[in-house]
């Protein structure tokens, strides 16, 4: 599915005014793509990433996964299109340190209350797509800092989400294996046609994503491929999980 932000515009309280974390951005992400987010410290990297997960409504714009706004959409409904449509990958892998690497994946599966069957030939496949089939029964502190981020990714894929937002999942690895985690995640994104938003410090990274963004004091620059999207049309906002699911694959 695709994601387009039209002129989203998020301020927070600061003080006695206000501070702007973006300002009238607009940007496509088309389905299978990924879209390489850079920009300094403080620029709006993470605030976009919010916005586009519906972790924070802004003040104006439009959000749309697969043409539906998801801006006005009530608070269950929005966690509903997080639960069913949407994965994050953060920067610390935050996995749960009493379960494996196989349950780490099913919990998730458990939470949506999927089969289990079904669930546990899902986690077997991405574990292995991310080349951890070996490692599938060990716990955290039994895997390498690169192996928990390949958990983690693979986690965030279990519910087959439309939409994967990944902010800074090299920060705590060494070149090489950055490296081949940003692969693994433009690779699977393609694989599983999931419109993608990547933040990373990492400029070396970026001949791997399709489009590239810049994001300066909450305005964003397109630096390679397609990134300003259509004008939103603007309806009354109408139950989005249920829209989403009917309007996704098989
Ligand atoms: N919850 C908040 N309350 C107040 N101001 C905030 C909040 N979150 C972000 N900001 C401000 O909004 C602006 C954009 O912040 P944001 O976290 O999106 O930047 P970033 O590019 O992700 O930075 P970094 O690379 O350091 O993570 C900054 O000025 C920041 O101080």
């Amino acid at each position: 599915m695709s994601l387009e932000i039209s002129d989203v515009t998020l301020t927070f309280p600061d003080g006695q005014g206000r501070v702007t974390a973006l300002d009238q951005v607009s940007l496509a992400v088309p389905d299978g793509s990924v879209t390489g987010v850079i920009g300094q410290s403080g620029s709006g990297k993470s605030s976009l990433l919010a916005v586009a997960g519906t972790l924070i409504r802004p003040q104006s714009g439009s959000v749309r996964l697969n043409g539906i706004e998801l801006v006005g959409q009530r608070r269950g409904e929005l966690s509903a299109v997080r639960r069913h449509h949407v994965g994050f990958v953060f920067q610390q892998a935050n996995l749960l340190p009493s379960l494996t690497a196989l349950e780490q994946l099913l919990v998730v599966a458990a939470m949506d209350g999927r089969p289990t069957g079904q669930a546990r030939r899902r986690a077997v496949e991405l574990l292995d797509s991310v080349g951890l089939s070996a490692e599938s029964g060990r716990r955290p502190h039994q895997l390498s800092g690169g192996q928990r981020q390949r958990v983690n990714v693979a986690r965030a894929l279990m519910n087959r989400p439309s939409l994967l937002l990944v902010d800074e999942p090299t920060s705590a690895l060494d070149s090489t294996r950055s490296a081949q985690i940003v692969r693994l995640i433009v690779d699977l994104a393609h694989q599983h046609r999931a419109a993608t938003l990547l933040v990373t410090h990492d400029e070396s990274q970026l001949p791997a994503m399709d489009a590239v963004v810049s994001m300066r004091d909450g305005r964003m620059t397109a630096e390679r491929g397609p990134a300003e999207s259509a004008p939103a049309e603007r309806g009354p906002a109408e139950p989005a999980a249920a829209q989403l699911a009917a309007s996704r694959p098989a």
